[in-house]
């Protein structure tokens, strides 16, 4: 709701003026989890307009996106059983035909159809485009599923330059052109890495880490290396969370400053991490592991 108050809304604006300034022309990557693009309170325009307003004042936003929940909703549709090992995806042939569907289907198109109706201009691709995310196979249990060892910035960087944003979807190429299904996690990660992001923000359906998964209460503000492999060993940080702190701190020690965890369901929660003085979610905060 916007406050009625006129000195609030103009405080707010002045609020962000030191943001805009210090992330002017610096490229911010966001990762967009399925669960947000799929979560009933969410809503794509108001991510896109977040987006766009970032790059109208100067920002370069880098967009890389998921899509769990929309690949197992395909892979239902078509008979098709998910399995995860370790909160990565079994990937199969008729797996990867049914992951290509969703992302470069579904999903890309919708992030990049949002955002041009916010008139900003977005192109999508995967990391198979150019050679972008050159990946290795993790193992054969897992089938098709990569891991990324080299990231060829080339044409990303160029579409940022033009002032373009890219929407990339995580999708990595072997040497050979095999495709291989990528964590969206990890993926933003290294990406955010390679390009020499200012901020990585992942954008997921929960209030950020916590400390007990059942108690909203527990939000953690500023999680360090310590603290996060404690809480994988005792079992309190689960699932899709894993892939997410552990590519949050490989950013956060392959030079990305700021690293933050946010609930992307609340209404431009993008906006209130970016350019208010407010903290949400969890920073994340590398070091030697
Ligand atoms: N300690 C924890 N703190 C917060 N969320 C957790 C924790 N452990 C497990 N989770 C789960 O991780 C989920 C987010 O991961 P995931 O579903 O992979 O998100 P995304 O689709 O955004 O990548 C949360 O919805 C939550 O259920
Ligand atoms: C190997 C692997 O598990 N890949 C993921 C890719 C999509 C993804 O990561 O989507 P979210 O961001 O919504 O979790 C998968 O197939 O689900």
């Amino acid at each position: 709701m916007i406050t009625s108050d006129p000195h609030l809304r103009a405080r707010t604006l002045v609020e962000a003026l030191p943001y805009i300034r210090r992330f002017h022309d610096e490229i911010i990557v966001i990762k967009y989890g399925g669960n947000v693009l799929s979560d009933a309170g969410s809503s794509l325009t108001e991510l896109a307009e977040d987006v766009a307003l970032m790059r109208s004042v100067g920002m370069r936003p880098v967009i890389v996106h998921g899509g769990g929940p929309q690949i197992d909703d395909l892979a239902d549709r078509l008979g098709l059983v998910p399995s995860f090992v370790d909160g990565l995806r079994v990937t199969d042939a008729a797996m990867l035909e049914v992951v290509r569907m969703a992302l470069l289907g579904t999903v890309n198109p919708a992030i990049v159809t949002a955002l041009g109706c916010q008139g900003a201009a977005a192109v999508g691709l995967s990391g198979a485009d150019s050679s972008l995310a050159m990946a290795s196979r993790i193992s054969t249990d897992l089938g098709f599923v990569g891991s990324i060892n080299r990231v060829q910035t080339g044409v990303v960087a160029e579409l940022v330059q033009a002032g373009v944003i890219p929407v990339v979807a995580s999708l990595g190429v072997e040497t050979g052109g095999q495709l291989l299904n990528v964590n969206a996690d990890s993926f933003a990660s290294a990406l955010a890495v390679a390009l020499g992001a200012a901020k990585l923000i992942f954008l997921t359906n929960i209030s950020g880490l916590l400390a007990e998964i059942d108690d909203s209460d527990s939000l953690i503000a500023q999680a360090a290396v310590d603290q996060v492999q404690g809480l994988i060993d005792n079992g309190k940080i689960r699932g899709g969370m894993i892939p997410k702190v552990t590519a949050a701190l490989d950013a956060s020690m392959g030079g990305v400053e700021r690293v933050h965890l946010i609930d992307g369901t609340v209404p431009h929660s993008l906006l209130l991490e970016l350019l208010t003085d407010e903290g949400v979610g969890t920073m994340i905060v590398g070091g030697s592991r």
